[in-house]
């Protein structure tokens, strides 16, 4: 049996349709309710918090996983990237009102000290640092637009898709730093172990990525 770990959230949506279109059994996972452990045939899934889902796989308790290269990045761990999906696409941006936007043509010696909230504090710290800017750093959990209104940040480094969740707190993206999408990954000991059950899948999603399947259905 393989286990695969696919993130929960705004994200599990798309991996069932990527799992259908390759030609997993899903029709548990359509109907999980409460359930974290769902098996189905040679399969069992595990549903995991998004930024937990690629320690999963480290340690383990899963093989496979589909995870965004965000939270794999943020993760800071070594897994072994079979393949990008292209769904779940967004980007990672940094994002601030007009008067910082402005700051950011002026270069790295204009945003020393940056106040940033973000989710993602290791990728922040490194964007910042790979501009030679050394930040303050505001981690929160959720909802980091919240940040520059009420005077607790300069600006945010977050995910951005359609930008509404910008727009509609006054917001707009200065910088991009890095596209985003959901990524077939691996633990490097499972890939030693099970190398032919795992090439079946990351087989069958490859010919769904590259019929572009989910667009027909
Ligand atoms: N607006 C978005 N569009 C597309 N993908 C997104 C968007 N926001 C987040 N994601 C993706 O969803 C994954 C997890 O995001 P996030 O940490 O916000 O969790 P979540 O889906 O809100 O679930 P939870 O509430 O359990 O934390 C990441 O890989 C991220 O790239
Ligand atoms: O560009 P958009 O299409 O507006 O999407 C971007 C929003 O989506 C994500 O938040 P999510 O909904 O996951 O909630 P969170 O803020 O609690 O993480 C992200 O953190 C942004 O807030």
């Amino acid at each position: 049996m393989l286990t695969l770990a696919l993130p929960t959230g705004r994200s599990f949506g798309e991996c069932v349709k990527i799992l259908e279109c390759s030609g997993l059994p899903v029709s548990g996972l359509k109907d999980a309710g409460r359930s974290l452990v769902i098996e189905e045939g040679a399969f069992r899934y595990i549903l995991s918090k998004p930024s937990d889902v690629p320690a999963m796989v480290y340690y383990g308790a899963a093989d496979l996983a589909l995870a965004g290269n965000d939270v794999i990045e943020e993760a800071g761990i070594a897994l072994a990237e079979l393949l990008d999906t292209g769904l779940g696409r967004c980007r990672m941006a940094v994002a601030g009102p007009s008067e910082i936007a402005e700051k950011f043509r002026g270069g790295a010696q204009r945003l020393m000290g940056l106040k940033v909230a973000t989710k993602y504090a290791r990728l922040a710290e490194r964007t910042f640092a790979g501009w030679g800017v050394q930040i303050k750093l505001l981690k929160l959990n959720g909802s980091v637009e919240l940040a520059p209104a009420l005077g607790l940040a300069d600006c945010i480094f977050d995910v951005v898709q359609t930008g509404k969740t910008l727009e509609a707190n006054g917001l707009s993206v200065i910088k991009e730093t890095l596209p985003v999408s959901l990524r077939l990954v691996a633990g490097v000991s499972s890939i030693q172990l099970r190398w032919n059950s795992i090439f079946g899948v990351v087989g069958a999603v490859n010919s769904a990525v590259e019929a572009k399947k989910w667009k027909q259905g």
